[in-house]
């Protein structure tokens, strides 16, 4: 047993990113996480006493539950609220999920009926995690982390670790891009999908500006995603779209 997780919130709503964009998903957001991007969204205490639950998509209308939640009553919640056989797929998402494979492991089996399974949404540093959750995940969004955009060092070894794992699944690379993101970090992410498998899509995702953080210009995602280009085959430019939507 897992002695249950603290969570942050669950809801329905349009996948805002990446390949999927649009796709129904129902979001599992997972509270803690191992690192600390000056840019991320969605920081939050790795512990705390309460989580939220949206009752109707897009209403806002949230009931607010106790920490820490076990497994099937998470699993209850789910088919309870939310119309599973609407939704493309479950994203697992945080902070970062997979500090919780124990209990990821209890739930995944007790949760069924979306079209395409499991997405795990991840920050690609745990890689002997991810192995022991493999069997239980459909498709993985995998982020590489660049110093220019994280403010911390790229964690290159792990990375490839990482994605050598992910790639016996459904899996595509996000990559967040700053103002201060170079040719020389594209072209070294570029070859670490290369060394995988150079179908392994690329999604060159430019930060949504916010707390000090600013967006690369137009010109300069475009020269990156040349740069990328000139490796890979697979490269495409999307922004975070659920923000344009006002959506969760
Ligand atoms: C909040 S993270 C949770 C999953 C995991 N910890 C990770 O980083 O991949 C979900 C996604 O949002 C992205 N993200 C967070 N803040 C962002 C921002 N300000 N602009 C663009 N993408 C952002 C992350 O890079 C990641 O792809
Ligand atoms: N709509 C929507 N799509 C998302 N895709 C990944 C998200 C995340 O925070 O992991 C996210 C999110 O927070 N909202
Ligand atoms: S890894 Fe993900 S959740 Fe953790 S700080 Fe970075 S963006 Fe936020
Ligand atoms: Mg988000």
């Amino acid at each position: 047993m897992s002695g249950g997780v603290h969570l942050q919130e669950v809801f329905s709503s349009v996948q805002g990113e990446g390949p999927l964009v649009g796709c129904r998903h129902i979001f599992i957001r997972l509270a803690g996480c191992n690192l600390k991007c000056v840019y991320c969204d969605t920081p939050v205490e790795p512990f705390p006493p309460l989580w939220r639950l949206e009752k109707n998509p897009g209403r806002r209308d949230f009931i607010t539950l106790n920490n820490p939640v076990e497994a099937a009553s998470l699993a209850a919640v789910l088919s309870d609220h939310y119309q599973l056989n609407l939704h493309h797929a479950v994203s697992l998402t945080g902070g970062e999920p997979l500090l919780h494979t124990p209990f990821l492991k209890q739930l995944l089996p007790l949760i069924g009926g979306t079209r395409a399974g499991i997405l795990l949404e991840t920050n690609g540093t745990l890689p002997d995690q991810l192995a022991s959750l493999l069997d239980s995940l459909d498709i993985i969004s995998m982020d590489i982390k660049l110093a220019s955009a994280t403010g911390q060092p790229t964690p290159w070894a792990v990375h490839k670790k990482f994605l050598a794992v992910a790639a016996q699944k459904q899996v595509y690379v996000k990559v967040v891009i700053s103002e201060h993101t170079t040719e020389s970090e594209i072209e070294q992410t570029g070859r670490l999908i290369e060394s995988i498998n150079p179908q392994i899509e690329l999604i060159l995702q430019p930060v949504s500006a916010g707390g000090g953080v600013v967006a690369p210009a137009v010109d300069k995602v475009l020269r990156l995603q040349e740069c990328a280009l000139k490796i890979l085959p697979g490269v495409r430019v999307i922004p975070q779209t659920h923000l344009m939507m006002g959506q969760l």
